[in-house]
C-alpha cells in the first residue's frame, strides 16, 4: 500500500471494528502525509539504504516510524514490539527483525529531533520548485499545512435546504457546495444520501460546470465524465447532457450515481480523443485526465508517485482530447477545459497551445463576479486557478488544486 498503489481509506469490509479502522487510517495517512520526512529519517538511519526484496519490511518500518516520531500519543512500545513481530512473521522480511529493532530504537532515541524536521521536506523537489515559482512562498507553506491536515468532506447539494445542511452538520462554502469538517460515520450513512439529495464533490471540482453559462435545455457533452460529479451538476443546471468516458467500470459508477440522484443523461462509453457526434454540441466540458497533483490532501501519495515524464505524457493526451473536444463544438459554443492538477504545463500552458493550434477558438475570460467567495482564484487573464492553501468562502480546510479555462468557438 505504501510502495506503489494509490491510497484509499480502509472501509468496513477490511476491518470490522471502527476503532481499529480509525487507528489504521491514522497510522497510514500519517505515514503517507509525512513521507518526505520519513524518507529523510530512513536515509539517516539505514546506512546501506533500503534492503531489496524484503517483503513487508519497508511498509512496517514506515508505519512504525510514523507512530514513534509523529504520533507519540500512541506510545512507543507497541510501535517497536509489533513492528518486530510483524517482520518476523513475514518469511521474506524475517531476516531483518534485528535491523528493524535497531533502527526503531535509534529513531526512538532521536524522536524529539526528528519530530522537528522541516515541513520543506514534505513536498518532493519534482514539484516543489515548479510550485514555488508558480504560486510563491506563502502559498507553498499553505500546501504543506494542507497536506498534513487532509481534506474535509465537501458536498454539492441537489436542492438547497437549510434543514438538510443542519442535519449534515455542514456549513455553506460557495454556491451550492457545503462542507462537513468532522465526519463521524461513512458517507453512505449521512442524512440525505439514499434519498439522492447531494453528491460528494470537492469545492474546486464543482467550479468548472458552473461556468458554462448556456441557456437551460442546451445540448452539452461531458467528456471524461466518470464518476459523474460534473455530469450531475450539468443536469442540475437544466442542460441536455451526454456523458462520455472510456472506462466501462467507471461508467457503471456514473450510472449508479445518476440513478441515486434520480438524474438521467445519454451515456456513451468511448474514447474522447476520437468520438464523433452526429451533430455538434452547444457546450463541451473536458475534465481531462491529468497528474492529479491538486488532490494531494486526499491522495497524499500522488506527489511521490508522479514523475516529470508522467506530466509530459498527460500533456500530450490533453492536447489530443482538447482537439477533439473542439471538433465536437458548434459555432458559438462554449468549451470548458479543466484539470485537477497544479502543474502549469497541464493548465496555463495548455491554454496557450489551444489558442495557437485550434483556429476559431478564443478565450472567454471568467469574471471575478462569477466566483463569489473565491475571487482570488480568478487570474488577470480570466482563468481560474485554485490551490490547496486557499480558503473558499473564508472557510478553513483548503480545496483541491484545479485549473479551469473557458473558451468560445467563433
Ligand atoms: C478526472 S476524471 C473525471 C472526473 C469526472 N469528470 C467527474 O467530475 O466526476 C478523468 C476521467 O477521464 C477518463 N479518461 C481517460 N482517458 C480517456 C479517454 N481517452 N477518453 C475518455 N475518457 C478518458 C477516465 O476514465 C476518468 O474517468
Amino acid at each position: 500500500m505504501l510502495a506503489g498503489e494509490n491510497f484509499s481509506a480502509l472501509t468496513a469490509a477490511d476491518l470490522a471494528d471502527g476503532r481499529d479502522r480509525a487507528l489504521a487510517n491514522r497510522l497510514i495517512t500519517t505515514a503517507l502525509r509525512r513521507q518526505g520526512q520519513l524518507n529523510f529519517i530512513i536515509h539517516a538511519l539505514l546506512d546501506k539504504g533500503m534492503p531489496g526484496k524484503s517483503g513487508t519490511f519497508e511498509a512496517v518500518l514506515r508505519l512504525s516510524l510514523a507512530q514513534l516520531v509523529f504520533l507519540p500519543d500512541l506510545g512507543a512500545h507497541s510501535a517497536l514490539f509489533l513492528a518486530v513481530e510483524a517482520v518476523k512473521r513475514d518469511p521474506k522480511a524475517r531476516h531483518l527483525a534485528g535491523l528493524t529493532n535497531a533502527v526503531l530504537r535509534s529513531a526512538q532515541a532521536n524522536s524529539a529531533k526528528f519530530s522537528m524536521l522541516s515541513d520543506d521536506l514534505l513536498i518532493p523537489e519534482t514539484f516543489g520548485d515548479t510550485w514555488l515559482e508558480a504560486y510563491g512562498e506563502e502559498a507553498i507553506a499553505g500546501f504543506s499545512g494542507a497536506l498534513l491536515a487532509g481534506a474535509p468532506l465537501d458536498l454539492t447539494l441537489k436542492d438547497t435546504d437549510s434543514d438538510l445542511i443542519d442535519s449534515l452538520g455542514a456549513e455553506p462554502v460557495i454556491a451550492d457546495t457545503v462542507r462537513i469538517e468532522q465526519r463521524d460515520r461513512p458517507v453512505e450513512a449521512l442524512p440525505g444520501y439514499s434519498e439522492g439529495r447531494w453528491w460528494v464533490q470537492d469545492t474546486a471540482s464543482a467550479i468548472p460546470a458552473r461556468l458554462l453559462g448556456l441557456a437551460a435545455g442546451s445540448r452539452v457533452l461531458d467528456l471524461c465524465a466518470a464518476p459523474g460529479g460534473k455530469t450531475a451538476q450539468l443536469i442540475k443546471a437544466g442542460y441536455q447532457v451526454t456523458a462520455l468516458d472510456s472506462d466501462a467500470r467507471r461508467m457503471e459508477r456514473l450510472k449508479e450515481n445518476l440513478t441515486r440522484l434520480d438524474y438521467s443523461a445519454e451515456l456513451v462509453t468511448a474514447d474522447a480523443g476520437t468520438y464523433a457526434p452526429t451533430s455538434p454540441y452547444k457546450g463541451v466540458l473536458l475534465d481531462a485526465p491529468c497528474s492529479a497533483t491538486g488532490t494531494f490532501r486526499r491522495h497524499p501519495e500522488v506527489v511521490w508517485h508522479r514523475s516529470v515524464a508522467d506530466v509530459a505524457g498527460r500533456v500530450r493526451l490533453q492536447r489530443a482530447l482538447l482537439s477533439n473536444a473542439f471538433r465536437c463544438l458548434d459555432a458559438g459554443g462554449v468549451l470548458i477545459y479543466c484539470v485537477c492538477s497544479l502543474e502549469p504545463a497541464e493548465g496555463e500552458s495548455q491554454v496557450e497551445w489551444a489558442l495557437q493550434n485550434l483556429p476559431g477558438l478564443e478565450l472567454w475570460p471568467v469574471e471575478k463576479t462569477e466566483l463569489a467567495g473565491l475571487e482570488s482564484a480568478v487570474t488577470d487573464k480570466g482563468l481560474v486557478r485554485t490551490h490547496p492553501g486557499m480558503a473558499p468562502g473564508g472557510r478553513d480546510g483548503g480545496m483541491d488544486g484545479f485549473f479551469v479555462a473557458r473558451f468560445r468557438r467563433r
